[in-house]
C-alpha cells in the first residue's frame, strides 16, 4: 500500500481525474490543467496554470517536485518556466504549473489536459558545522569538467 498524503480537491472536475500512477512502476503522477477553456500559449510565453488540487505532504523528510512531461517538452516545447517546481512539505495551497512554451509554434492547452508530473522525493534537512578546513577528499576543489571527457 502506497504512503498516503492529504489532498484537497479545489475544482470538482478533478474528482474523477486525480493524479495517479499510469503503471505500477511509474514514478510520476500526472497533473492536469484546471482551466475553463482552451488556452493558446504563444512561443516564448509563460502561463501559471492551476491544477485544481492542493496537497499537504506534512512530513519534512519528503517533498514533491513538478517536472515536465517528456513528450510535451520534446515534441511541443512545453516545459516549466521555473524548470523544476519544488513543493515544500508544509505548503497547503493549490499546486500551480509554470508553463513555458519554449518552442517556435503556438500551443493550445485544453481543459484537464495532463500537463506536467509530480514526483515525491525524500529530503534530508541538515544543519551546518562551521569549519576552517574540510577533511581531504579525492576531488578536492576540482569541478566543472576537471575529470576530463573520455
Ligand atoms: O512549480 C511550483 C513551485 C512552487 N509551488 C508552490 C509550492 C511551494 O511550496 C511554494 C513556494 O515555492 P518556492 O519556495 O519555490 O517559491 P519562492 O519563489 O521561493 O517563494 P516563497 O517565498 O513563497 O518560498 O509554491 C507551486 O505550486 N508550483
Amino acid at each position: 500500500m502506497n504512503r498516503q498524503i492529504d489532498l484537497k480537491i479545489l475544482d470538482e472536475r478533478l474528482r474523477d481525474n486525480l493524479p495517479e500512477y499510469a503503471t505500477p512502476g511509474a514514478a510520476g503522477l500526472d497533473l492536469r490543467a484546471a482551466i475553463e477553456k482552451p488556452l493558446v500559449i504563444e512561443p516564448g510565453q509563460t502561463e501559471l496554470i492551476p491544477t485544481g488540487i492542493a496537497i499537504h505532504i506534512a512530513d519534512p523528510s519528503l517533498a514533491a517536485m513538478i517536472l515536465p512531461r517528456s513528450g510535451l517538452g520534446h515534441k511541443s516545447g512545453i516545459v516549466l518556466g521555473n524548470l523544476v517546481g519544488l513543493i515544500d512539505s508544509d505548503y497547503q495551497g493549490q499546486l500551480f504549473i509554470s508553463t513555458w512554451n519554449r518552442g517556435k509554434t503556438a500551443f493550445t492547452l485544453n481543459p484537464l489536459d495532463r500537463l506536467a508530473q509530480l514526483i515525491i522525493v525524500p529530503v534530508v534537512q541538515v544543519g551546518f558545522n562551521i569549519v576552517e578546513e574540510f577533511d581531504s577528499s579525492d576531488r578536492g576543489e576540482g569541478g566543472f569538467g576537471s575529470t576530463g571527457k573520455a
